[in-house]
């Protein structure tokens, strides 16, 4: 059976443009500033080449795109792919301040229909992205039909403690997140959004079978704080 996200993707679009200008410092805010840390220990895992040749789909205010394009270097080249225009507009603001446009390029699409050929990339990442879209197995699909052989996709998401305890307090404190953003940024409709996105999304052992399902082998997964995000790596064997 396919994981759907049951709210309408123009919905959905015009929720991340709305709340945009607010979306990094939230991010820190509701991770604890542990989404930083997740991301470093991403890339040190994921090792990229300089010279590859990467995409990465929701890229949003576009921190993986930025961390990707220092990896891959002046010789390599990163497409960052997202439907919000605005989540865009921060992310170009960044790429820009990070002197990083030579190798960088923004693309406004629809993660459920790549504009790309098939085989075209080493490697296509999406983070915090695939709760979000209206059926998670056609995104990885698309992920894996636009690499090349032997080219990794690799998924950066929240996920479920396993350890009960652990799983009443992650629940509680996510419970709490529409009500910070209200008094933080006034944002409670659209954080709710994202609290319940990541409630239904499923468990880390459950996204390896979507790997799996989407064509990809060798599918491994590290969870991060206790659980409260998980990062899913699978290569393409033609
Ligand atoms: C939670 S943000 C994650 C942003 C970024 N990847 C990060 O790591 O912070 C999710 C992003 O996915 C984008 N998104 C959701 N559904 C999409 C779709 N179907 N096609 C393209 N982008 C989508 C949203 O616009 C938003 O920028």
């Amino acid at each position: 059976m396919s994981l759907t996200n049951k709210t309408p993707e123009t919905k959905v679009e015009s929720l991340f443009d709305q709340i945009a200008d607010n979306y990094d410092g939230m991010n820190s805010l509701i991770s604890l500033g542990n989404h930083k840390h997740w991301r470093k220990l991403v890339m040190k895992q994921l090792n990229v080449q300089p010279g590859s040749f990467a995409i990465d789909v929701c890229c949003g205010t576009g921190d993986w795109t930025i961390a990707l394009a220092r990896a891959v270097g002046p010789s390599g080249q990163v497409i960052g792919l997202d439907f919000s225009e605005e989540m865009l507009k921060i992310a170009e603001k960044k790429v820009a301040a990070a002197g990083l446009r030579d190798r960088v390029t923004l693309v406004k699409g629809d993660a459920m229909h790549l504009p790309y050929d098939d085989n075209q990339f080493d490697l296509a990442t999406i983070g915090f992205g695939l709760r979000n879209v209206p059926d998670a197995d056609q995104v990885l699909h698309e992920m894996t039909r636009v690499i090349h052989d032997q080219g990794r996709v690799a998924c950066l998401e929240t996920s479920k403690p396993t350890n009960p305890i652990i799983k009443l307090g992650w629940r509680a404190y996510f419970n709490l997140v529409p009500i910070m953003a209200k008094l933080t940024v006034n944002k409670y409709q659209e954080y709710s959004y994202l609290q319940r996105t990541t409630a239904e999304f499923v468990s880390a052992a459950k996204l390896v079978e979507m790997f799996q399902n989407a064509g990809l082998t060798d599918v491994s997964y590290r969870q991060f704080t206790f659980g409260a995000a998980a990062f899913h790596l699978g290569t393409k064997h033609a």
